[in-house]
């Protein structure tokens, strides 16, 4: 075991920040490696030199007479600026901590960018996806009696009470309400949620402002304008959304096989109900997919969908999440309490993935909603009616939980309503190549290459592998292969995959496949022979459906036989 010192020298040198002690007498006591890189003396022992000897432009002299901290002063280095920052030890005496960083040009922006909203006339404040606030410009902060500092890294509600940000980041809807009543004042609030490139919800922003600075004179010709882009935007909106509805929320699910193709009319079928949804199916298949599939082509498609993983979430959170609580229901609990999933859902959808690994001790609160569609906030008294449909999934084998007294039998049947199994991707290679073909489409424009397929030695070691991690694996293993293209490869070829892809079929460990596959062809061609070239004959020679032996014709290219 490394002693605690040496652990702690060990971690210093790791930093990208140089970090040095020095005592009251402005001597060095202690230092990184790094901070010698950023002053231009690598490598020397400083330890018990004056810090002005190797470090001149320092403004140590400053702090032990005020010992204020000073933070993010520029100086001049060898290699550029150097941003310093000076931090004296609370009961140090006069022993101050020093670090120091390559100055960024960034950092420069970055201070622009944050006196430019600190100073302007609009409250701003920025959450993360945890609805915790981590930006509150001054004016906000003092609409409503706090100080920037002290409300960073606290949940918005307790700062900014009348905020739905909470909601919002959750739900990924934007909130507009221009008549807040808050302590006396009116307000304009606009809360919407931040999304990254691919519709992911970072966090959400929130602004505030009272109505009688909207209706000021200088602040007339800016509403004006406000309200021909909140116009526009309804317009746009409006138009998003008739898109999105002609679009069919089934086009993004890829697939030609009879497996596939009979798996989306039976969703979409389903879609139209209300009966609750069981997906079953190994990971990666899709159902996260079909889930949201099915709610996009449902009555519900406006409201939300919420998806909750019941394996992700520890079990004495899962209450909280999934029913909300009242204020003071207890010790931590926020200010006002929290709506859970289920409330924040009405309307809407709740997808439960990883349904297999709900404990035994949720089982019967579910349940309860299952049935009655009610229940109480923990620590509520007030039962509260919810209007959802549940989709659950989960790769694991329910019946063998029911049967080892894991999961109750009255909610596998409540759930279980309607069971639809994604097959895995190994039960249908012919859906490799479509999925290929559009995931292919997604990362050329990704990183800006033309590719055009797959080589065709690909294609078969694709079509013979076996996909345990299903699309989402063919999904890695795509990107990996287009991390080592070249701008004029036009085709995905067997050294392009990543290294643990096995390069050889036989050497893959699938020869009871590939004779498998043999011994059904051979059984196929000798059925045909006996029913003289008659295939509905030559199916109920080998016992299959006819359909059966057509996709096996097919799969086998055995169709001018
Ligand atoms: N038929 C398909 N066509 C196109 N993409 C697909 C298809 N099936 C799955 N995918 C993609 O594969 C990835 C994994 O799918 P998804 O998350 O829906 O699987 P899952 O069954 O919910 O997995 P898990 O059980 O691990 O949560 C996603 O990126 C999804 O878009």
């Amino acid at each position: 075991m490394p002693s605690l010192d040496n652990l702690v020298t060990y971690i210093l040198t790791l930093l990208n920040h140089g970090l040095i002690w020095v005592n009251k007498s402005g001597i060095i006591t202690e230092f990184n490696p790094q901070a010698l890189v950023i002053l231009g003396v690598p490598g020397q022992d400083v330890r018990g030199r004056k810090l002005t000897e190797v470090f001149p432009a320092s403004r140590l002299s400053e702090v032990l007479t005020t010992r204020q901290p000073l933070v993010g002063t520029k100086v001049q280095g060898i290699k550029g600026a150097i941003r310093v920052s000076y931090f004296p030890l609370p009961e140090g005496e006069g022993n101050t901590v020093i670090v120091l960083e390559q100055w960024d040009t960034g950092h420069d922006l970055a201070e622009i960018y944050e006196a430019l909203l600190a100073e302007l006339p609009l409250g701003l404040a920025v959450v993360d996806k945890e609805g915790k606030l981590v930006f509150i410009n001054k004016y906000c902060a003092s609409l409503v009696g706090w100080r920037e500092e002290s409300a960073v890294g606290l949940p918005v509600a307790q700062v900014l009470p009348f905020s739905r940000l909470f909601e919002v980041v959750t739900t990924g809807r934007s909130y507009l309400n221009p008549e807040v009543q808050f302590k006396g004042q009116r307000l304009c609030l606009a809360e919407i949620p931040l999304k990254n490139k691919s519709g992911e919800i970072l966090g959400g922003i929130s602004r505030v402002l009272p109505q009688e600075a909207i209706l000021q004179d200088n602040f007339k010709d800016f509403y004006h304008q406000f309200k021909i882009m909140e116009n526009r935007l309804l317009l746009y909106k409006d138009e998003l959304e008739f898109l999105q509805e002609n679009l069919s929320p089934w086009v993004a699910i890829q697939g030609i096989s009879p497996q596939i193709k009979e798996l989306k009319k039976l969703a979409a079928r389903v879609a139209q109900g209300e009966a609750n949804v069981l997906l079953l199916g190994e990971s990666g298949t899709g159902k996260d997919l079909f889930a949201r599939a099915i709610h996009q082509a449902s009555r519900r498609r406006k409201e939300p969908f919420i998806k909750i993983n019941c394996a992700a979430i520890p079990e004495n959170l899962l209450e909280a999440e999934l029913f909300g609580y009242e204020e003071g229901a207890f010790t931590g609990a926020a200010r006002g309490g929290k709506p859970g999933k289920f409330e924040l859902a009405d309307g809407g959808t709740v997808f439960l993935d990883e349904i297999g690994d709900l404990p035994l001790s949720m089982q019967p609160k579910l349940l309860r909603v299952l049935q009655e569609r009610s229940f109480e906030r923990i620590g509520g008294r007030k039962t509260l009616n919810v209007d959802v449909r549940i989709i659950a999934a989960t790769n694991k084998d329910l019946v063998s939980l029911v049967k080892e007294g894991k999961f109750r039998l009255d909610l596998y049947y409540r759930l279980a309503v309607i069971t639809l199994h994604i097959p895995p991707l190994r039960e249908r290679p012919m859906d490799i190549e479509p999925i290929c073909r559009s995931l292919i489409q997604k990362f050329n424009i990704k990183y800006m290459l033309e590719v055009q397929g797959l080589s065709p030695k690909v294609k078969e070691l694709f079509e013979e592998y076996s996909w345990p991690g299903n699309v989402r694996e063919l999904e890695n293993v795509l990107e990996y292969a287009f991390n080592f293209l070249d701008p004029e490869d036009k085709l995905i070829l067997p050294e392009h995959l990543p290294p643990t892809f096995p390069q050889s079929i036989s050497s893959g460990g699938f020869e009871l496949k590939k004779a498998v596959a043999l011994a059904e062809q051979e059984a196929i061609k000798k059925a045909l022979l006996a029913a003289k070239g008659n295939k509905q004959e030559a199916a109920r020679l080998l016992g299959i459906h006819p359909s059966g032996l057509y996709q096996k014709l097919k799969k086998y290219n055995l169709n001018e036989g």
